[in-house]
């Protein structure tokens, strides 16, 4: 069973959340094979907004560098006239960005303020997240900044209905980038964005033909705002997101019966719009989003710590793999500070204590994006770990 790393985040020393990490900020692409991963990176490549990035890639030939290039600092890195460092996966990723942490200290390469990894398109972002959480070294000098995931709007509908590999690209994303939207009708594209919604509404979805977007739009993912120099909880947990989604789903029923569901076009093509007339509302077992549940729990009530950590043991083992994505601000019975909490299945970031509450709703908020486990199952184990123990509310 895993222990929530940091164990107790109240008599531990604290984050000091209101200084800046040091880490170094790492984005994660991903996308379907062909949802224009490659295509979004080239765009942003050229970007003057991009320099002092580096980009970590599989291949060089993938993204046709020949025009940008500017002078190869090593085998597998090269620097672009942009000012942004490009460099192939050599070993693993913990060898990749050690070796790049290295240069960079050593001076061998200019400095860099943010990191890109693009996944192979069949990749399960999963794993690449948990690396950077988990290993040692990484996680002293790198920081998960955001997941950003390619969607093709003319093709993406398909692929989550036969591809679980896309839904979860699109349930772990922070950010989600709509590509081929030039091809794709505005019917089928609304479409799409509804599906998306109901598998994660807090991750904007921004549409980028040709890969053309505002870098500002993709980064700065995390709890941290830049400007600021602050925790921005409301922009990173956007839990009125889930409850907006859930509230459209649940329109008309008042029971949980352990099914979610879903507004979709079951085969009516382009011409099928939400007001198109068509009963949209049943269950379809074989789309792999509809086994998807995102939900936000709210608790009025102080939560004793070590009964949230007991909770989200069961949870895990019960099933780890299935919890996507989760996110919370917490009210703690130990402190008057807020905790931030953030996990990735069975992984889980050290708590991190605010130094103020960012405002003046002091409730306990925490966001859901699971799969197969419904809100029907995770709140009665929530009150049997965090107040059976208590005998409270
Ligand atoms: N019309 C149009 N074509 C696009 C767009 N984005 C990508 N493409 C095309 O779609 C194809 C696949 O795009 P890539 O950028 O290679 O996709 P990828 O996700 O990197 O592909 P893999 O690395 O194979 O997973 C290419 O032929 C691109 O030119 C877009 O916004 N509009």
């Amino acid at each position: 069973m895993h222990r929530l790393p940091g164990e107790d985040p109240v008599t531990a020393a604290p984050t000091p959340a209101a200084q800046p990490a040091p880490r170094l900020p790492v984005s994660v692409l991903t996308g379907f094979l062909g949802s224009g991963k490659t295509t979004l990176l080239q765009r942003l490549l050229h970007h003057p907004g991009m320099a002092r990035t580096a980009v970590v890639i599989n291949e060089f030939g993938e993204v046709g560098l020949d025009h940008l290039l500017v002078a190869k600092a090593s085998e597998n890195m090269v620097l672009m006239d942009s000012g942004c460092l490009c460099c192939t996966i050599r070993g693993d990723l913990v060898d990749t960005l050690r070796d790049l942490f290295l240069k960079r200290v050593r001076g061998d390469i200019p400095e860099f303020d943010r990191v890109v990894v693009e996944t192979t398109g069949l990749a399960d972002p999963a794993p690449i997240i948990h690396t950077l959480m988990s290993d040692p070294l990484l996680a002293a000098r790198f920081r998960l900044d955001g997941v950003i995931s390619t969607v093709d709007a003319v093709h993406g509908a398909s692929q989550l209905d036969r591809q679980p590999e896309s839904v979860k690209q699109a349930a772990v994303a922070d950010r989600i980038v709509l590509t081929k939207t030039d091809l794709a009708t505005p019917h089928t594209t609304l479409a799409l964005c509804q599906r998306l919604s109901a598998i994660n509404p807090a991750a904007p979805q921004i549409p980028a033909a040709f890969g053309e977007v505002d870098p500002k739009q993709l980064f700065d993912a995390g709890l941290y705002n830049p400007d600021t120099k602050s925790p921005d909880v409301a922009r990173w947990l956007r839990e009125e997101a889930y409850r907006d989604e859930q509230a459209k789903h649940h329109h008309g029923h008042d029971h949980d019966h352990g099914h979610d569901h879903h507004h979709h076009d079951h085969g009516h093509g382009d011409a099928c719009g939400p007001d198109c007339g068509h009963d949209h509302h049943h269950h379809d077992t074989n789309r792999h989003d509809d086994h998807i549940r995102a939900f936000c729990m709210v608790v009025d009530e102080p939560i004793p710590w070590n009964n949230f950590v007991d909770f989200m043991e069961a949870l895990i083992a019960t099933g780890g793999e299935n919890l996507l994505r989760i996110k919370g601000l917490l009210n703690v019975k130990e402190s008057p500070l807020p905790v931030v909490v953030h996990g990735v299945q069975h992984m889980f970031h050290p708590p991190v204590q605010l130094q103020e509450w960012p405002g003046e709703d002091h409730r306990s908020k925490i966001v859901f994006i699971t799969r197969d486990i419904g809100e029907s199952v995770i709140q009665p184990m929530f009150d049997q770990f965090v107040w059976g123990a208590e005998g409270a509310a």
